[in-house]
C-alpha cells in the first residue's frame, strides 16, 4: 500500500548529509510512495546575519525575527538553502519542487507576541502539496508562512509536525547533527513520550531540540506509527524512535557507522 513520509531536514545536517539518503529516498519512491521535504537553514541564516553584522538572537529556540532579519530567512531559506537541497534532489532523479508556505497559502499563522515577525501556524491547506504528490513530484517546503500582513518565520520542526498532520503521513523523521536523543547521558533507541517530557523537564534535552521533542511526541499522539529523530551524517543510523503506545517490543541496538 502507498505510503507517505515526511522528511524534516535540519539546517544543521544539510551540508554534510549522507549521499546515500538520496538513494533511500529514490528507493521510497520507486516502491510507489510518497515524499515531502521540509526544510530549516538556522545555520545559514546566522551566517549571513554574521555577515551583515546583525547579531542573532534566540529565546527558548526561537529567532527573534526583525524585519532585516525576515528579509534574511526570505533570502537564504527560501533561496539559497532551498535551490541547494532542490537542485540535488532532481540530480538523483528525485522530482522537487521548492516551496515556502507563502506559495498557494499553503501554511498561515499568527504573529507571536514579543518576539518580532515569529509565525504560529494556524492552518496547513493541503491543496497544493497533494496536487505535486499527485503529479509524482516531492515538494520541498520551508518554514516561512502567510501571516496578516506578510511573511512570517516559523520553526523548521513545528511546521514540520503540522504538515505531516495535515497529508495525514505514515512515517515522520527528523534528520539532524546528532544521532538522536541523549537522555541520562546515553542516545537512546526507543523512547515514550513520558522519557521526552521528563527530559525537557530536567533541561536535558534543551536548544534546538526542544521543538524537534516536542514534534515528535505530537506525531506519536496524532497516531503517526514510524516517529524518529535520526542522523543526517549516516544513513545507517537508526536514531531514536518514539515507541508506538500500544507497542511493547524494545528496540536496544543503535547503530551508526
Ligand atoms: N538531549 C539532547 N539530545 C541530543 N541533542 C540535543 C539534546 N539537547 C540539545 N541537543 C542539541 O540539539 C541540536 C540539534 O538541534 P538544531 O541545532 O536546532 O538542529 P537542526 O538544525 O537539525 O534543526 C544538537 O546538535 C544538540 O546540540
Ligand atoms: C522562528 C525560527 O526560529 N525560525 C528558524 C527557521 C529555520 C529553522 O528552523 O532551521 P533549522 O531547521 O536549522 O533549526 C530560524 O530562523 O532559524
Amino acid at each position: 500500500m502507498k505510503q507517505r513520509k515526511m522528511i524534516k531536514l535540519g539546517g544543521s545536517i544539510f551540508e554534510q548529509l549522507d549521499s546515500r539518503y538520496f538513494k533511500e529516498w529514490k528507493d521510497w519512491c520507486d516502491a510507489g510512495h510518497e515524499l515531502i521535504i521540509l526544510h530549516g537553514g538556522g545555520p545559514a541564516l546566522s551566517a549571513y546575519c554574521e555577515t551583515l553584522e546583525i547579531e542573532s538572537v534566540f529565546r527558548e529556540g526561537v529567532r527573534v525575527t526583525t524585519e532585516e532579519v525576515l528579509l534574511g530567512a526570505e533570502r537564504v531559506l527560501g533561496g539559497e538553502v532551498q535551490s541547494k537541497i532542490v537542485y540535488q534532489l532532481n540530480r538523483s532523479d528525485l522530482p522537487a519542487v521548492g516551496l515556502t508556505g507563502i506559495d498557494g497559502a499553503s501554511i498561515g499563522g499568527e504573529q507571536r507576541q514579543g518576539l518580532g515577525a515569529v509565525g504560529d501556524i494556524r492552518f496547513v491547506d493541503k491543496t497544493l502539496f497533494e496536487t505535486l504528490l499527485g503529479a509524482g513530484y516531492i515538494p520541498v517546503v520551508t518554514s516561512l508562512i502567510t501571516g496578516p500582513s506578510g511573511a512570517l518565520n516559523s520553526n523548521g520542526d513545528t511546521c514540520a509536525i503540522a504538515v505531516a498532520n495535515a497529508l495525514d503521513v505514515d512515517a515522520f523523521e527528523l534528520l539532524t547533527d546528532v544521532e538522536g536523543v541523549r537522555l541520562d547521558g546515553v542516545y537512546q533507541a526507543v523512547v515514550t513520550r513520558e522519557m521526552l517530557e521528563g527530559g525537557i523537564k530536567t533541561n536535558e534535552i534543551h536548544g534546538g531540540m526542544i521543538p524537534k521533542v516536542e514534534a515528535v511526541i505530537e506525531a506519536s499522539k496524532q497516531g503517526i506509527s514510524d516517529v524518529r529523530i535520526r542522523s543526517g551524517k549516516y544513513v545507517t543510523s537508526q536514531g531514536t524512535r518514539v515507541k508506538e503506545e500500544t507497542d511493547e517490543r524494545i528496540t536496544t541496538n543503535l547503530s551508526t557507522s
